[in-house]
């Protein structure tokens, strides 16, 4: 298990874009807009992990909800694993609770399920997998 990425919530993804592309002296990998989950994605390759920059795509979106309530900023840690239906059934074991029933479609070819902040010491914890 590795870190895949650290999921960074912005209000405008645009500006964080340019912030981002200075400090890492790079420029974005990948954009992708996830409907499902009412966000856009900026991908920025960091070695083996990533930066994944959020923006909401309307006011109902769960990083809109985050990004008015606790401002912008790390929002969770992916961590990259080979079979997420097996490790959601160990933690679901362990007693986390897993917010999805199944794994779902996520950015960057992956399917992603997470684990609510509450039971990880205030950390948003979201496990993915690479989709064949
Ligand atoms: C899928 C595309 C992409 C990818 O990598 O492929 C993504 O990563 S998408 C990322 C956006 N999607 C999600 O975050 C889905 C999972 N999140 C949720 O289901 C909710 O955001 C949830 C359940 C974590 C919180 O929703 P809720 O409606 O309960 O919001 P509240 O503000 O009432 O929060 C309750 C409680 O949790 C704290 N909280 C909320 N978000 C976070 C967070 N990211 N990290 C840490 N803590 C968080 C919030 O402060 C509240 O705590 P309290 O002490 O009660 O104030
Ligand atoms: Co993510």
């Amino acid at each position: 298990m590795h870190i895949d990425h650290i999921g960074i919530a912005v209000k405008d993804i645009k500006k964080a874009t340019e912030t981002y592309s200075k400090i890492l002296n790079a420029s974005p990998t990948k954009s992708e807009t996830v409907e499902s989950e009412k966000v856009e994605t900026v991908f920025f390759q960091t070695g083996e992990s990533k930066v994944e920059l959020l923006g909401p795509t309307g006011d109902d979106s769960v990083i809109a909800k985050y990004v008015e309530k606790k401002g912008e900023g790390i929002h969770h840690v992916a961590f990259e694993v080979d079979d997420i239906h097996a490790e959601l059934d160990r933690l679901r074991k362990e007693g986390f609770t897993i917010l999805n029933k199944q794994p779902k479609d996520g950015a960057d070819n992956k399917l992603v399920a997470f684990v609510h902040p509450k039971d990880n010491h205030g950390v948003l914890v979201e496990l993915c997998q690479s989709k064949k």
